[in-house]
């Protein structure tokens, strides 16, 4: 018989106690495989919906890998699952398109903060509450970015719920004026998440084109193609720098959650 404290939780099937405290969480089931077969004793441990999960070992730490799939909304349920579960420090490894000037494919957007486009936190908190990553987590991921060697950026993104425009203005011209740096859809919710729970939080996301809104035009651009390799390159390095974060911040940084 199975016990109530053996039933996972409910949305995303991990374990409801016990995972390892540093995460990385990232859109695509298939990339949580990609980021997971960097790690040692690499375990699935979940799959349900678009959550896919994995535990493993990347240099001596313990780490989750998990998918959120796209949006905001459905992100905030495998976040809070995996807070409920142990994880108190989370870096999205993300894809982006870029907005500013001198950003180029497979470069690493480093997001100090985010624009709460994201549709869902609204219905949270006040839309004045700032999406902010946390500093350490920001500098961990530079100084990773930099031992690298790796094309990377710091900036404030736009998280924004719509994928593409619709019948309605959206404000890119304003935002690319005031130097946001790419565009995606989950990290502001990830940012609010976790600054009000004590949380630790990062974004590192890597640039697969220019900001879909241009791509509309599908005759005119080929369209919206993240499935290249300068893409995949792009996240191989990105895991890897990613991974060294969260060791950094097991190690160099203390924690400063709870
Ligand atoms: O590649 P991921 O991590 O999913 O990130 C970006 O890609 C998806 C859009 O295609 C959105 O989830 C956006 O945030
Ligand atoms: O959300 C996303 C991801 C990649 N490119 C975009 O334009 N938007």
């Amino acid at each position: 018989m199975t016990t109530a404290a053996a039933t996972p939780l409910p949305l995303t099937g991990v374990p409801r106690t016990g995972l390892p405290p540093y995460a990385v969480v990232v859109g695509d089931p298939a990339r949580a495989a990609t980021v997971a077969a960097f790690l040692e004793d690499a375990k699935e441990v979940a799959y349900r919906r678009e959550y896919r999960t994995f535990t493993g070992t990347w240099r001596g730490l313990p780490v989750v890998v998990s998918s959120h799939g796209v949006g905001a909304s459905g992100a905030l349920l495998l976040f809070q699952e995996l807070a409920q579960a142990g994880v108190t420090h989370l870096i999205r490894l993300g894809t982006a398109g870029a907005i500013r000037r001198g950003i180029a494919d497979g470069d690493l957007v480093i997001a100090d903060a985010a624009v709460r486009d994201d549709g869902v936190t609204q219905q949270l908190i006040p839309a004045e509450y700032p999406a902010f990553a946390a500093p350490e987590a920001v500098l961990a991921l530079q100084r990773t970015a930099r031992a690298a060697g790796a094309p990377h950026h710091r900036g404030v993104v736009w998280t924004r719920a719509a994928f593409q425009p619709g019948f309605l203005p959206l404000p890119v011209e304003a935002y690319e004026r005031a130097g946001i740096a790419a565009i995606e859809m989950e990290l502001s919710a990830l940012y609010v998440f976790a600054a009000t729970r004590g949380l630790v939080a990062g974004g590192a996301l890597v640039v697969d084109g220019a900001n879909a809104d241009e791509l509309v035009d599908e005759e005119a651009t080929g369209g919206y193609d993240p499935h290249r390799t300068v893409v995949a390159d792009g996240v191989a390095r990105g895991a890897r720098i990613t991974l060294d974060a969260l060791r950094l911040l097991a190690t160099d940084v203390p924690a400063q959650a709870g």
